[in-house]
């Protein structure tokens, strides 16, 4: 078998939401379609990639480089040992041939949409679910049925008042949710701590129902005031307080702060993963990691950044993805991740899961159909189809 064909695009995802480092008005995904000579069911398989938000579309360094990569090399380099389905470790190798270690800038977000397309395609090549896939492959051979999911939102919007972030929360709440995020760190420490206690009021006093992420904007003042104010709320955790590279800052808050703490969206590879499990004096018991295989290199680095957890006395239980996509999804169900973001209400058409699948109680279950599930999202595929039809 062969990959006949690679289609790319960039296509925005912009909108007027603002975090407390930067606002969407200008953001764009990557989506690529990986077109194999496989057929099932009458037609080529076709495996589909997009990186989630908080990272540009890759289109430069698809088309300079990692597309014309994998379709210069010698198709039986790509496939597994009997040849009859696309080998996704052999895939990154040819795509890392020429690549220096270090310095994961973007070049980790045009691999991993790569990687999402191929893992897709082997998927339904295999005619299995992705999650099954992984778990038989990878894991103890057993699937969750089920996946802990937490809707994502609360950001800063012109014009959005206290009730206007209490009527999102509340639609968060009726479409099944029980946990919610918040935005913190783009307003001052005062207005930032009645935007909380409204949405604790919303989940009924409940402060261990509610995340805040802070996008890496404080200083260690900064995070050590806010970790004063949010401490007596009990809260689900707080996320990414400083730069998400300063390991330093994030263990002198370690320290400091009683409660859960979050990081890791943005790590781009298992070393740097290996420094924050070193450096950043995070909890193995209650903290959680965030590592988002969409922007780092695909599950193919994502099994070494498990390895890497495992070695350092971290359960993959700790981790509960950034990016609200399927993929990460199937991660979870696959190989018993803590979870998955979800982000009900922004970055649609990519965020959420498939048509039907209803959460409940806080928790989604997976279609069983054979690949990540792309098909079974009405808003996202007939973009997905357009690159090769
Ligand atoms: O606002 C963003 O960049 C997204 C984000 O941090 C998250 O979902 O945790
Ligand atoms: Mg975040």
């Amino acid at each position: 078998m062969r990959i006949t064909a690679i289609h790319e695009k960039t296509v925005p995802i912009q909108s007027n939401i603002r975090n407390a480092y930067i606002d969407f008005s200008t953001m764009t995904a990557s989506v690529v379609a990986v077109v194999t000579d496989v057929v099932r069911e009458g037609r080529p398989v076709v495996g589909y990639g997009f990186n989630s938000n908080g990272r540009y579309g890759a289109g430069g360094l698809l088309r300079e480089r990692f597309i014309p990569r994998l379709l210069a090399a010698d198709p039986a380099l790509l496939v597994n040992e009997s040849g009859d389905n696309l080998d996704p470790h052999r895939i990154w190798q040819v795509l890392m041939t020429g690549e220096k270690p270090g310095g994961h800038g973007e070049r980790s977000v045009a691999v991993g949409v790569l990687d999402m397309a191929v893992w897709d395609a082997a998927a339904k090549i295999a005619e299995k679910p992705l999650y099954r896939l992984l778990a038989e492959q990878y894991g103890d051979g057993n699937t969750d049925d089920r996946v802990f999911v937490y809707a994502a939102g609360g950001y800063y919007q012109p014009g959005k008042g206290l009730g206007a972030l209490q009527d999102e929360m509340r639609q968060y709440l009726d479409l099944g949710y029980r946990v919610v995020k918040m935005k913190i760190g783009g307003a001052d420490l005062a207005e930032d701590v009645r935007r909380v206690e409204a949405v604790i009021e919303v989940l009924d006093g409940d402060g261990s129902r509610l995340a805040v992420d802070a996008n890496g904007r404080f200083d260690l003042r900064t995070a050590i005031a806010y970790a004063d104010a949010l401490a007596p709320y009990g809260l689900f955790w707080y996320e990414e307080a400083g730069d998400p590279l300063d390991y330093g800052l994030q263990a002198a808050l370690s320290q400091y702060y009683p409660g859960p703490m979050a990081t890791g969206e943005n790590l781009f590879s298992h070393q740097d993963v290996r420094n924050l499990l070193r450096y950043g004096g995070m909890h193995p018991e209650t903290d959680y990691l965030q590592f988002d295989c969409a922007l780092s290199y695909g599950v193919v680095e994502y099994l070494r950044t498990l390895a890497v957890l495992r070695e350092h006395g971290w359960s993959a239980r700790r981790v509960i993805p950034h990016g609200g996509h399927q993929l990460s999804l199937h991660l979870a169900a696959g190989l018993g991740l803590g979870g998955n973001e979800s982000y009900p209400g922004v970055f649609q058409p990519f965020g959420g899961f498939a048509d039907g699948y209803q959460v409940d109680d806080g928790y989604v279950r997976l279609p069983k159909t054979p690949g990540i599930g792309f098909e079974h999202k009405a808003a996202l595929y007939p973009l997905l189809k357009s690159l090769h039809e």
